[in-house]
């Protein structure tokens, strides 16, 4: 399975993250999500993988949305799995529904191919409709719940796309099926 790369989006460009995006990052960060983190994580994110670290900018040059992501050892019986975490994904309201997000996420796994990961997995809240169709539409499947998994004690479902062809489901989830209830 392979991610694709030529994802146009009329308007829009998605390009990889630099330094100077930071505070744009961060403002759509906190007004958007309440997950929130301090800049030096996403700088060390960026400094550790920034393949997979990607912005979209508008015809004005605004960022407008951005994915990041880490890259992780996983442990099986057989071999270690490297697996590709969405750590957080967010579009300014007034774009969406543009195909912002669909394109981010696609930049995101060819970046996370580039770093050899077998699959890629992500948290979002059980609430979450928008993104869970976004994931959905993308191929992803729900491993399981993390009771309790956000502050506010809201429950996450913990969803994962395998990258490699011929990996099987069952490894992804001897990789992360202690985080879950299914
Ligand atoms: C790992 C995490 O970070 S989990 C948290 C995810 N981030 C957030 O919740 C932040 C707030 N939400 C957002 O920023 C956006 O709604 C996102 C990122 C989830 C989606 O971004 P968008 O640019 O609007 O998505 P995009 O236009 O690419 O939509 C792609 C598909 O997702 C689905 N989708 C997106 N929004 C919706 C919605 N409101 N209702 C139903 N389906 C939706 C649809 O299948 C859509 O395809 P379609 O337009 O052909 O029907």
């Amino acid at each position: 399975m392979s991610a694709h790369s030529s994802v146009m989006i009329p308007n829009y460009r998605i390009r990889p993250f630099k330094p100077e995006d930071l505070e744009a990052v961060e403002r759509i960060n906190r007004v958007f999500l309440p997950e929130n983190y301090p800049s030096y994580f996403f700088m060390e994110n960026y400094r550790r993988f920034p393949r997979s670290f990607f912005v979209a900018e508008d015809e004005g040059g605004n960022v407008v949305g951005y994915v990041m992501c880490r890259v992780e050892s996983h442990y099986t019986k057989s071999e270690t799995l490297i697996l590709g975490h969405i750590l957080s994904i967010a579009v300014s309201k007034d774009h969406r529904r543009k195909g912002i997000g669909e394109a981010l996420m696609l930049k995101a796994e060819e970046g996370l191919l580039s770093y050899n990961c077998d699959a890629v997995y992500l948290e979002v809240r059980v609430s979450n409709e928008p993104a869970i169709r976004l994931y959905e539409k993308l191929g992803y499947k729900k491993l399981g719940i993390i009771p309790f998994y956000y502050a506010d004690g809201e429950d996450a479902f913990l969803m994962y796309k395998i990258l490699r062809e011929g990996l099987d489901d069952s490894l992804i989830y001897q990789a992360l099926g202690n985080r879950v209830i299914r």
